[in-house]
């Protein structure tokens, strides 16, 4: 579980967090949004102990994270700008971690597979695509098989196969029961990624929801109705608490009642439809609509 109490972070006259407080639960995944300068690379860095705050505290399971005695095992953490040495090779930038933090040399191999470099973990990491070196920070993440993961912009950079695979590991890393949290700025990836949402925006709290409550929260659900009997169909679903607007002829815009209550209360007043389809909005415009 990671823990963010009252944090704040200025860098001189700029506060790049301000006084943020949120949970980040075991068991599910956890999106971290918010736009360019929202704070959500200050946050992480703070939660790894990388960024001393100016005031607040982040405990990774109810310590700070320098205060674990194997603090690789208990959070792995991709941010970005990491600082690999371009000269070494992805194998033997594991391997160092993985003796300075007294992790057995096999476990070097079997992230390397798990993040599909195996096959160039003899090459100097400095040559790698933008693509290869997010799988190497991954496979670093990894290496102490951390109960707490944290990922800034995973995807970014990667190939369609890449997504993919960054998709299918955080889903099952949640699975196991791992505390997982992931910034992105793909709203298309954090809806079918993420339970649960953080957004930031200015440094502060915006949201701490779910993705279904906030796109319901946002724009609540309707339903779009076409019937040549639009007037009649009208005045029944006015008269069951619908709300209802139209854009055209024949087609009504309905919240209030679900898709199969209206078709219930056309079969019941014999009215023929021709169309009936729930609308929701999607993820990007309720976030669009959460941090305009
Ligand atoms: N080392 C630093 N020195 C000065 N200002 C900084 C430093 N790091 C971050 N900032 C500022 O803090 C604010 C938050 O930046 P941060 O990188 O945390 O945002 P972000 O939400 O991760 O943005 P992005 O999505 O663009 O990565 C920005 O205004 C940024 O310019």
């Amino acid at each position: 579980m990671i823990e963010v109490h009252d944090l704040v972070k200025r860098y001189g006259a700029t506060t790049a967090v301000d006084g943020l407080s949120f949970t980040v639960k075991p068991g599910r995944v956890t999106g971290f949004l918010g736009p360019n300068g929202a704070g959500k690379s200050t946050t992480m860095r703070m939660i790894i102990g990388l960024d001393r705050p100016t005031a607040g505290l982040a405990l990774i399971n109810g310590k700070r994270y320098r205060e674990h005695k194997a603090p690789l095992c208990v959070a792995g953490a991709l941010l970005e700008a990491r600082s690999i040495h371009r000269g070494r090779s992805a194998r033997t930038h594991l391997l160092g971690l993985a003796r300075t933090h007294g992790l057995p040399d096999g476990r070097v191999g079997e992230v390397l597979e798990e993040a599909g470099i195996a096959n160039v973990a003899r090459r100097r990491a400095g040559t790698f695509s933008l693509g290869m070196g997010q799988r190497l920070g991954i496979a670093a993440a990894l290496l102490g098989d951390p109960a707490v993961v944290i990922l800034d912009e995973p995807v970014n950079g990667l190939d369609p196969d890449g997504v993919l695979w960054v998709r299918t590991l955080i889903r099952e890393l949640a699975a196991d029961g791992r505390t997982v949290l992931v910034s992105s700025h793909l709203m298309s990836e954090m809806a079918v990624t993420a339970d649960h949402l953080v957004i930031v925006g200015g440094g502060r709290l915006l949201a701490d929801t779910t993705v279904d409550e906030l796109i319901g929260r946002v724009a609540p659900a309707s339903v779009t109705v076409r019937t040549p009997e639009a007037v009649r169909l009208r005045s029944s679903l006015l008269s069951h608490g619908a709300t209802v607007s139209s854009s055209e002829a024949g087609e009504l815009s309905v919240a209030g009642l679900d898709a199969p209550d209206i078709g219930a209360l056309a079969a019941a007043a014999g009215i023929v439809l021709h169309e009936l389809t729930p609308r929701r909005a999607s993820l990007e415009q309720a976030y669009m609509e959460l941090t305009r």
